[in-house]
């Protein structure tokens, strides 16, 4: 049998497997609204998800006084973690995800999310089990820089060049390209299909099933 192109695939969280976008940028404005700040309008604010809790607030909500950003981060974990109903997967999700174990892949995931928030998500969607190594950006550094990356084929044994990242952003494109690995874009996320096609995606899907047919067909 011919040998699989990549042995691990590393998923974005937010926009990617989980249907969140909506729900984090109500908190983004949320939190401005609630610190009496100017409110980024819904591109804004899609814009910097996935950056890292702080990094995004300071792209999000830019020019005013430093220090307001440690309390627009506390009073978004107010909102985001103050809400359940949100923690939908998309479809298809577990199925994808159990046959690419099935056939043999190492998979893992590199989130903007801090441990606490993707431990939630993991906990309440039963993917807890499912990922071989995850990494939070309050562990590391955030995308797009590779480290996310870099630790997470280092944790696993893993080639580079055989490491696939999924994400719904430029900025994971971005650090897949800073970290030297291959990168397929969803179209079903925060970043509209025109600015995922700047980075020149080895693929670019529209949906969960498309992206499990594709990964099929790399087999
Ligand atoms: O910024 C977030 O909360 C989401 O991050 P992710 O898209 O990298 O999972």
């Amino acid at each position: 049998m011919a040998r699989k192109q990549f042995d691990l695939i590393v998923f974005d969280w937010d926009g990617t497997l989980m249907d969140s976008t909506s729900t984090i940028v109500r908190c983004i404005q949320a939190a401005a609204r609630d610190l009496g700040l100017p409110i980024p309008d819904k591109s804004a604010a899609s814009y910097v998800i996935g950056l890292g809790l702080q990094d995004a607030m300071q792209a999000a909500i830019p020019d005013v006084d430093p220090k307001y950003y440690p309390r627009i981060v506390e009073r978004y974990r107010h909102h985001y973690l103050g809400q359940d109903k949100d923690l939908t997967l998309f479809e298809g999700v577990p199925e994808m995800l159990t046959d690419l174990s099935q056939q043999g892949y190492f998979l893992a995931v590199a989130t903007g999310k801090s441990r606490v928030g993707l431990n939630r998500a993991m906990n309440s969607t039963g993917l807890l089990s499912m990922f071989d190594a995850t990494r939070c950006a309050d562990e590391t550094f955030s995308k797009p820089h590779p480290a996310m990356l870099q630790e997470l084929t280092r944790e696993l044994g893993q080639d580079m060049h055989r490491t696939l990242m999924i994400g719904d952003t430029t900025h994971d494109l971005q650090m897949a390209i800073n970290a030297g690995a291959a990168g397929v874009a969803v179209e079903f996320g925060a970043h509209p299909p025109q600015q995922l096609q700047t980075l020149s995606p080895l693929y670019s899907a529209r949906s969960i099933r498309e992206l499990h047919q594709w990964l099929n067909e790399q087999a």
